[in-house]
C-alpha cells in the first residue's frame, strides 16, 4: 500500500464568464492551472491562498463535485476520475467534507442525531439500533453528549455546530477529510479548540486531511505540509517548517506577514 492517499496530477479547470452590457463577450478564468499535489496517509496538507486563488475549485474538483478540464486524481490507488457511478459511490464513503459555515451546512429541521446518522442511513450500514449507538459514540468523540442527539442545530453555539459537522463527516470512518475553511467563521479561542479536536481525531482514527484556508496562522497548528496557491497556480509547496522559516516566494511572505507576531521579517527579502 502506497503511503500516498491522494494524488492530483496536472489539474486544469477554466470557467467561462459572460461579460459586457449584453453579456455577449466571454471571459476565461483559469481557476486551476496545472495543479499537482500529494497527500500522505495520516497527515495534513494545507492549501493556502487568498480569496479567488482556486482553493474551493480544487476541493470540489478533487471530489468530482465539479468537472475538471484535464488531469488525474488518484485516491487510495484508484483512478478516481475514471470510476463509474457505483464505484464512485463506494469511494465517496471514504472522502468526506467539513464546511466553513456550520449553520448553513446543517439542516435546521433535522435533529442532530438524524444529521449525524445520515451517512449510515444512505449507505444502509447497521440496524437502527446500531446506528443510534454509533451516533452517540461519535457525539462523545467530538466533545458533545448523548442527549444532544435530540436537539436541533439552532440550540448550539458556532463551535458546537462545527463539532456536529465533524461528527457527521466522520460517522462513516472516512480515510480523507476535506476541510474547507472549517474554523474561519469561529472566534479565535473556539478556533483553537476545534483545531485541537481535529488533531486528536486524526491521531485516533488515522485520518488524512486536506485543509483549505486563507489563514496561515491556522496552518501552523494543523499542517504537516503546505501548498500555496495564487491565481489558480501552485506557487510554492513544502513542509510547514520550510514554508514558515524559509519561504522563497514574496506572495507567501506577504501572507505570513499578516500574522501577528510573525512580523515583516522576510517581506521583500
Ligand atoms: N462557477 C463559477 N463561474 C465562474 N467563475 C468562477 C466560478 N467559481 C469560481 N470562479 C472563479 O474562479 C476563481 C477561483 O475561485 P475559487 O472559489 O475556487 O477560489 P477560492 O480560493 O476558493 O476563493 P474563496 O476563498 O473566496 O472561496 C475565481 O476567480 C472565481 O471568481
Amino acid at each position: 500500500m502506497s503511503d500516498i492517499l491522494l494524488e492530483a496530477r496536472h489539474l486544469n479547470k477554466t470557467y467561462r464568464q459572460r461579460t459586457g452590457t449584453l453579456g455577449l463577450q466571454t471571459n476565461t478564468i483559469h481557476a486551476l492551472e496545472d495543479v499537482s499535489l500529494q497527500l500522505k496517509r495520516g497527515t495534513t496538507l494545507a492549501v493556502v491562498g487568498e480569496s479567488g486563488s482556486g482553493k474551493s475549485t480544487l476541493a470540489r474538483g478533487l471530489l468530482r463535485l465539479l468537472p475538471l478540464d484535464s488531469g488525474e486524481v488518484i485516491f487510495d490507488g484508484q483512478d478516481f476520475l475514471a470510476l463509474d457511478k457505483s464505484a464512485l459511490r463506494a469511494a465517496r464513503r471514504h472522502m468526506q467534507m467539513v464546511f466553513q459555515d456550520p449553520f448553513a451546512s446543517l439542516n435546521p429541521r433535522m435533529r442532530v442525531g438524524e444529521i449525524i446518522a445520515e451517512g449510515l442511513v444512505i449507505h444502509r450500514i447497521g440496524t437502527p439500533q446500531a446506528q443510534t449507538e454509533q451516533v452517540i459514540q461519535m457525539l462523545k468523540k467530538v466533545g458533545l453528549q448523548a442527549e444532544d442527539a435530540q436537539k436541533y442545530p439552532h440550540q448550539f453555539s458556532g463551535g458546537q455546530r462545527q463539532r456536529i459537522g465533524i461528527a457527521r463527516a466522520l460517522i462513516l470512518q472516512p480515510k480523507l477529510l476535506i476541510c474547507d475553511e472549517p474554523v474561519s467563521a469561529l472566534d479565535v479561542s473556539v478556533q483553537a479548540q476545534i483545531l485541537l479536536l481535529l488533531k486528536q481525531l486524526q491521531h485516533e482514527m488515522g485520518l488524512s486531511y486536506l485543509f483549505i484556508t486563507h489563514d496561515l496562522r491556522v496552518v501552523r497548528h494543523i499542517a504537516d505540509d503546505v501548498l500555496v496557491m495564487q491565481k489558480g497556480k501552485v506557487i510554492e509547496q513544502g513542509s510547514v517548517e520550510t514554508i514558515y522559516n524559509a519561504s522563497q516566494q514574496k506572495y507567501t511572505q506577504q501572507l505570513l506577514s499578516a500574522i501577528p507576531g510573525h512580523g515583516l521579517r522576510a517581506v521583500g527579502a
